[in-house]
């Protein structure tokens, strides 16, 4: 039986639930808030052996209609990962409060102060993958953040979000946090009715395809912030160590196949092509990756052609294009025209062409001599990450604590009224920092 089906009161009522329990957690201290996400983490180990059934029957269920490996992998929640989340939400314990940071202190005039501070945005609603540690990670950024959360997993990981929502909610209940603060949905259906929930939800974040990133921003009125797919590119530079070339390379592409931050076309310049592809190629086949390359390339290593479809899509799985360009123009042209402004990487020994390409690449992450797969919350020490941002605007790339507030404006005085500053004798402002 899944949560909606059990839920007795209407998603509009639930909404409104967690919109309180948000405002109330909106205004704790660090130290309330470090305690929840203790008291979350001592659930969550108490609740160990249920929740790793609860994964187990997840696991068999989708191997049953025969899920692929990569998104078996990332499906798979073991002790090992567990313990990892666990270790990574205490993490965020120990990060600074984003709430209540001054960003601007300033003296207009005398006796004047301008404060600009940092300050939950509500409640959000995060809709995301088969990934059982999302459910974490997010939880835990969303009550340091101040925010309530009405989270939505793949359907494929249902019995695990389930257990790990109901072991969260369990932590907060001995805690200064209303546990309504987290929600849990389960079904398509939910989404349609929470996106017109724009009284009670003040952020939604799709994780997901960009046509579903493209679905939920066309359906709704709340602020949408898109986490869409990742077509990462490795540039190959004429100038690269081989060595670093081939160990990045095999990293990006098969450490996690099925996140969004592997490499999904590597693109090599014509002068090193011909040594660097009998190499890599070798190497990347003995990991089993099928490899698909443009016309150039079938003219020195023997894989399958690939066609134009191949650079526009995310395989998300042990599976790599290969194209080889002339120079870096031709590299940044086609990373800004097939790429999905997530993350690519050049390699290379030549600084200005690195340069070059971490100037003119656009995306919300760009790298030079290492592998994609760090654009990740945790790795960039943000203790845990929502996901990665597709989107130009800020927040971009992986979203921790700092893209989950916003800011107020806080001018204090002492009866100062415009009309003192305006016309022909208008007192000039200090507009001093403090
Ligand atoms: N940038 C980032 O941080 C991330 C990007 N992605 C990208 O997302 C893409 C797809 O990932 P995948 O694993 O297939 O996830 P899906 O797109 O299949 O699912 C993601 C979530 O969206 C829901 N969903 C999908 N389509 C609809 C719809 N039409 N109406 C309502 N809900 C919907 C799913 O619900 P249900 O399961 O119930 O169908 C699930 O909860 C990949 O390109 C990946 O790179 C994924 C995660 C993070
Ligand atoms: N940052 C994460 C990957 C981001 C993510 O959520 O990707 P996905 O596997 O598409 O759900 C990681 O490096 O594992």
């Amino acid at each position: 039986m899944t949560v909606s089906e059990t839920r007795s009161i209407p998603l509009v009522e639930l909404a409104a639930k967690t919109r309180v329990a948000a405002q109330k957690l909106g205004i704790l201290s660090t130290a309330e808030k470090n305690q929840a996400i203790e008291a979350i983490a001592q659930a969550l180990e108490a609740a160990a052996s249920e929740i790793i059934a609860a994964n187990e029957a997840d696991c068999r269920a989708a191997e049953a209609e025969g899920i692929a490996k990569p998104l078996y992998n990332r499906l798979k929640f073991d002790t090992s990962k567990l313990k990892s989340t666990i270790a990574g939400l205490r993490d965020v314990a120990k990060l600074p409060d984003p709430v209540g940071v001054v960003q601007i202190h300033r003296e207009l005039d005398q006796g004047l102060i301008l404060k600009r501070i940092t300050c939950p945005l509500g409640v959000l609603g995060v809709i995301f993958e088969a990934r059982p540690e999302a459910v974490i990670q997010i939880s835990a950024l969303a009550i340091k953040s101040g925010n309530g959360v009405i989270l939505k997993g793949g359907k494929e990981a249902i019995n695990s979000c389930q257990v790990l929502v109901k072991a969260i909610r369990q932590g907060l209940s001995q805690t200064a946090i209303d546990p309504d603060a987290v929600q849990l949905l389960t079904t398509r259906e939910e989404i349609l009715e929470l996106l017109q929930l724009d009284d009670y939800v003040d952020l939604i974040i799709p994780r997901g395809s960009n046509s579903f990133v493209k679905f939920v921003q066309d359906n709704t009125r709340i602020p949408v912030l898109g986490h869409a797919e990742g077509i990462c590119h490795i540039y190959i530079d004429k100038l690269a160590d081989i060595k670093k070339a081939i160990a990045i390379t095999i990293d990006a592409k098969t450490q996690y196949p099925a996140a969004c931050n592997a490499v999904e076309t590597l693109l090599v310049h014509q002068d090193i092509a011909p040594g660097f592809l009998l190499e890599a190629v070798t190497a990347l086949q003995a990991k089993n990756v099928e490899l698909r390359g443009d016309d150039q390339t079938l003219k020195i290593v023997n894989i399958k052609p690939a066609t134009a479809e191949d650079w526009s899509t995310e395989y998300s799985d042990l599976i790599l294009s290969i194209k080889i360009v002339g120079n870096l123009e031709e590299a940044i042209a086609h990373i800004n025209t097939y790429g999905s402004g997530h993350t690519d990487a050049i390699i290379t020994e030549d600084q200005a062409t690195a340069n070059t390409f971490l100037n003119q690449v656009d995306g919300a992450g760009v790298f030079h001599n290492c592998s994609t797969r760090f654009a990740d919350g945790f790795r960039y020490g943000f203790g845990a990450e929502v996901g990665i941002s597709t989107q130009q605007m800020p927040p971009r790339g992986p979203v921790g604590l700092e893209g989950l507030v916003t800011y107020k404006y806080q001018v204090v005085g002492d009866g100062h009224i415009v009309e003192t500053y305006s016309g022909s004798n208008a007192k000039p402002f200090t507009h001093r920092d403090l």
